[in-house]
């Protein structure tokens, strides 16, 4: 057996999103987000699912914090709904919202759990779409508008903060491909929201230190690794730009002030470029404290000039798969965080990983050690890469309990714990005793 003992100051965690847990989407005041129009929309979402109800957090959350007490985690990281605090994103603070943000920060405080804040996980207001979304300049100054509010009321008793959680699914994943909200599928609309989300970004971190605010802020980029196929340039070329494609595209501007040539090059031969005006790049590269890492797969690739925008091709090299069909390779993790040293010796937090297990209940159980084998692998790659001198300074699962997958609706379940969508009812899985292991003896066991 093999032990490996992680730091004394370590933040283990869990992690969630708010239209993936809240429900509650027209109590209180709140406006109707972007989530809410595309889960409506037919065709969108599997099964049609929706975030109305969720897991009720909204209501529930007393209750979910409990169960991270019993979990002994050191920090929870959550995001808050932009259309609670301006329901139409740009105009009159309900105050309805920032007092559930309030009850909510304070218990997860009273139970000695630190609060790590995104401000934006997808929900954006509907008004602000309706304008052009990020495209538009009004809406990088609604969030600036928005963030101010949320840093005068909390902060000091937030200490960590997120602006954007996954940039690349923001502006890729949802404008390019057109899988998430609002479902664009236009390469240049996509640019535009990547533009419009890291001036956003900037301008946040800008008010941030304007305003002295007792704390820390970053970004959450989602990093599939790429490894290429075969030693040839080709191949190590069309692997570099799948990494270029999740990371430096949003990393390189907001550290160097500058898009990665590989990338331009890429878009460019697709017709299609950033629409940079002056001053911009200057706004982006603004010093932040934190990355917040999102890892859950790697992929094995080979050039192909036929092979669509990144000129290059997916290859399957028969890893085993979780229930959503991601490989399961936790030596990707490894690798993406010496990648990211070269933005320098920055705290990183691993702000998600974990492992889509379909497992149900049975005689009030969830036996899931397929995630229980998925976490040990990442959380051993996590020890491997703090003996190699980086500077990781927290992990957290993702998720705390099952929740709304996106597009994918309530079918894939992440969580550590298992909600019954019906009764609501929540349920440990053994993985959330496992984890609750590792997090009392801060270190992790390995049978070998
Ligand atoms: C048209 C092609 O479309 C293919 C789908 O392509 C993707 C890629 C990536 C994802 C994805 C989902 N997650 C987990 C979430 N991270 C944030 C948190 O909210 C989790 O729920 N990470 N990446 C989904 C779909």
């Amino acid at each position: 057996m093999t032990i490996f003992q992680f730091p004394s100051d370590f933040k283990w965690g869990t992690a969630t999103a708010s239209y993936q847990i809240e429900g509650a989407t027209k109590e209180d005041g709140r406006g109707i987000s972007i989530w809410d129009t595309f889960a409506k929309t037919p065709g969108k979402v599997f099964n049609g699912d929706n975030g109305d109800v969720a897991c009720d957090s909204y209501h529930r959350y007393e209750e979910d914090i409990a169960l991270m007490k019993e979990l002994g985690i050191k920090t929870y990281r959550f995001s808050v709904a932009w259309p609670r605090i301006i329901p139409d994103g740009d105009g009159e603070i309900n105050q309805k919202g920032l007092d559930f943000y309030h009850r909510f920060v304070d218990k997860l405080i009273e139970n000695d759990i630190e609060p790590f804040c995104t401000l934006y996980h997808w929900d954006l207001p509907q008004a602000l779409q309706d304008i052009g979304g990020w495209e538009n300049r009004r809406t990088v100054d609604a969030f600036v508008k928005y963030s101010e509010v949320m840093f005068r009321e909390f902060g000091g008793k937030i200490k960590y903060w997120l602006t954007f959680n996954e940039p690349w699914c923001i502006a890729f994943l949802s404008n390019f491909l057109g899988a998430h909200a609002p479902g664009n599928t236009d390469l240049q609309v996509s640019i535009n929201v990547g533009h419009g989300i890291l001036l956003a970004h900037g301008k946040s971190v800008q008010k941030f230190r304007e305003l002295g605010v007792d704390g820390k802020i970053g970004i959450a980029p989602n990093m599939e690794w790429s490894e290429p196929y075969s030693k040839t340039e080709a191949d190590q070329a069309a692997a570099d730009r799948n990494i270029a494609w999740f990371a430096d595209w949003f990393l390189d501007p907001v550290f160097k002030g500058t898009y990665p040539q590989i990338m331009l090059d890429c878009f460019e031969a697709a017709g299609a470029r950033p629409e940079i005006q002056p001053g911009d790049m200057e706004t982006i590269c603004q010093p932040i404290d934190h990355i917040g890492l999102n890892y859950y797969t790697m992929s094995v690739v080979r050039s192909n000039p036929g092979g669509g925008l990144l000129q290059s091709e997916t290859l399957d090299m028969g890893l085993v798969r979780t229930d959503i069909g991601w490989p399961v390779e936790s030596r990707g993790l490894y690798e993406a965080l010496h990648y990211l040293q070269k933005y320098g010796d920055i705290d990183i937090y691993i702000t998600e990983n974990g492992a889509c297990i379909n497992d149900g209940l049975e005689n009030g159980e969830v036996k899931d050690f397929r995630r229980i084998s998925y976490l040990q692998q990442h959380i051993a790659q996590v020890h491997r890469a703090i003996n190699d001198g980086i500077n990781l300074k927290g992990y957290m699962a993702w998720s705390m309990m099952d929740n709304y997958e996106w597009a994918e609706g309530y079918r894939m379940r992440f969580g550590l714990v298992h909600v019954d969508y019906r009764s609501l009812v929540r349920t440990p899985k053994e993985s959330f005793y496992w984890y609750q292991n590792v997090i009392r003896n801060n270190w992790l066991e390995t049978k070998d």
